[in-house]
């Protein structure tokens, strides 16, 4: 179990991290979504350790990690699969590893076997494929049999069938009872990998729920509205617990369908000049949810 109480983290003038409480518990894989740049690896590297909270704490079953007698059989983590020797074996790699960590050599033939790298143990991992490393990464992060696992973007730029081979195996390492914790930018993948989910955006948290609590809303229906009175409209939808999301010209509204819409519009005698559904991908929703709070827009959100 991984609990952040509070935790913020300030580069400069950059508030990576703001004030970001949840918990992550054992037993299932839960996602840590956020559109690029809002905040999940600065998180995950100071659940590891790797960088200190400017404020807030975060424990791994308990505890710091500095307080973890023995951290790599507490956490295991994949953060970036290419950090290897390209020269040195898969084998070699594990080794070093396991000898720097007082773990014993037999463990390094154990989590080979377990990812399916026996066969290529002795090649140079300067020459594995994407899906290869990110393997040996995992079987790294094995090594010290830990509790809890963190994995960063693991599928990014993988092949479906290493996405699947990879979505399967967290899996796996949950219902062994492991604390599985996974970061994405995302939803559909999560969605298909997680059963709970926290969202941050800009470092903040936006929500922490179930998956299907979580995809239930995002894939919620939206209506565009524009009208000339729209400060009024406004005001009659939020009489009405309706959502809105303001754009230059126009509302989004959710939690009431258009035919709704339009007879709150007549009833308080008001023009409409556009009353559209808008149904997109999850991921569109996704961005929708955590509206502004994506903090570089490409223009190339929607492409995907
Ligand atoms: N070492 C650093 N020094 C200065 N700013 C940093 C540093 N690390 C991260 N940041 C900034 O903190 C913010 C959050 O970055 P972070 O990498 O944690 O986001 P992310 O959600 O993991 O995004 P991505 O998926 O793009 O990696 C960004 O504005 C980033 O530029």
């Amino acid at each position: 179990m991984i609990e952040a109480v509070g935790l913020t983290k300030r580069y400069g003038k950059t508030l990576a991290v703001n004030n970001l409480s949840f918990s992550v518990p054992a037993g299932e894989v839960t996602g840590f979504l956020g559109p690029n740049g809002a905040g999940k690896s600065t998180t995950m590297r100071m659940i590891l350790g790797l960088d200190n909270p400017t404020s807030g704490q975060v424990r791994i079953g308990g505890k710091l990690y500095h307080e973890l007698k023995h951290p790599l059989r507490s956490v295991g983590a994949l953060l970036d699969a290419k950090w290897v020797h390209p020269n040195r074996s898969a084998r070699a790699h594990l080794m070093w590893m396991a000898k720097s960590n007082k773990i014993p050599a037999r463990r390094v033939d154990e989590v080979l076997e377990t990812v399916g790298l026996s066969a290529v143990a002795n090649k140079r991992a300067g020459g594995f494929s994407l899906g290869m490393s990110q393997r040996l990464g995992i079987a790294a992060a094995l090594l010290g049999d830990p509790e809890v696992l963190l994995f960063d973007e693991p599928v990014n730029g993988l092949d479906p069938e290493g996405i699947l081979w990879i979505r399967k195996f967290m899996h796996r390492l949950a219902d062994e009872g492991r604390t599985v914790f996974v970061s994405s930018h995302l939803l559909s993948e999560m969605a298909l990998t997680a059963s709970q989910l926290i969202v941050i955006g800009k470092g903040q948290l936006i929500s922490q729920s179930s998956t299907e609590e979580f995809v239930a809303r995002a894939s919620e229906n939206t209506v565009k509205v524009r009208s000339p009175q729209l400060p009024q409209l406004r005001q009659a939808l939020a009489g009405a617990s309706a959502s809105i999301v303001d754009e230059p010209s126009a509302l989004i509204v959710s939690g009431l369908d258009s035919a709704k819409i339009g007879e709150l519009a007549a009833n308080n005698g008001l023009v409409l000049h556009e009353l559209s559904p808008q149904t997109g991908s999850l991921e569109q929703a996704f961005m929708q949810i955590t509206g502004d709070s994506v903090e570089y827009h490409t223009g190339l959100e929607n492409v995907a």
